[in-house]
């Protein structure tokens, strides 16, 4: 027999809390990191001109992938700060090596999405002027 108390599989009201909580980390991240602002409007557009551009399927996917990653890693960004300011309220070598890093992350994979963007993106610019 089920006991009473024990959770469903999915329990829909927690489903929902956690949907909520995460929303509000990511409009957080909105209103308080100017690099989040910058990534989810360059991701806009990237979406914008890929389907005014017909890129096919697969290569969308691919720029999905991209842009979701980078917006991740800005989000993990985000939470070291704040773990790092929780944590260190003096100025530290290690809070600076700690940030600097995690910095360095967001940028590696930016640029590699900014390629990965050029790659896919640009001959189907240059197709519509050639
Ligand atoms: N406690 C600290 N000790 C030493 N250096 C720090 C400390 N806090 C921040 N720094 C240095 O200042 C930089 C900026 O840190 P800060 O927490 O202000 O991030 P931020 O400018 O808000 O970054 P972002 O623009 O991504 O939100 C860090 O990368 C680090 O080099």
């Amino acid at each position: 027999m089920e006991s009473k108390n024990r959770p469903g599989y999915i329990s829909w009201s927690r489903l929902k809390k956690s949907f909520h909580y995460a929303s509000a980390g990511i409009i957080f991240a909105w209103k308080n990191e100017q690099n989040f602002r910058i990534h989810l409007t360059a991701a806009i557009l990237v979406f914008i001109a890929a389907q005014l551009l017909n890129v096919p399927p697969v290569e969308q996917a691919v720029l999905a992938v991209a842009i979701g990653a980078v917006l991740c890693l800005e989000l993990l960004n985000t939470s070291i700060e704040h773990i790092t300011d929780f944590i260190i309220q003096t100025y530290d070598e290690r809070a600076k090596i700690i940030k600097d890093t995690a910095a360095g992350a967001v940028l590696v994979f930016s640029l590699t999405a900014a390629i990965v963007g050029i790659i896919i993106l640009l001959p189907k610019f240059i197709h519509i002027f050639y």
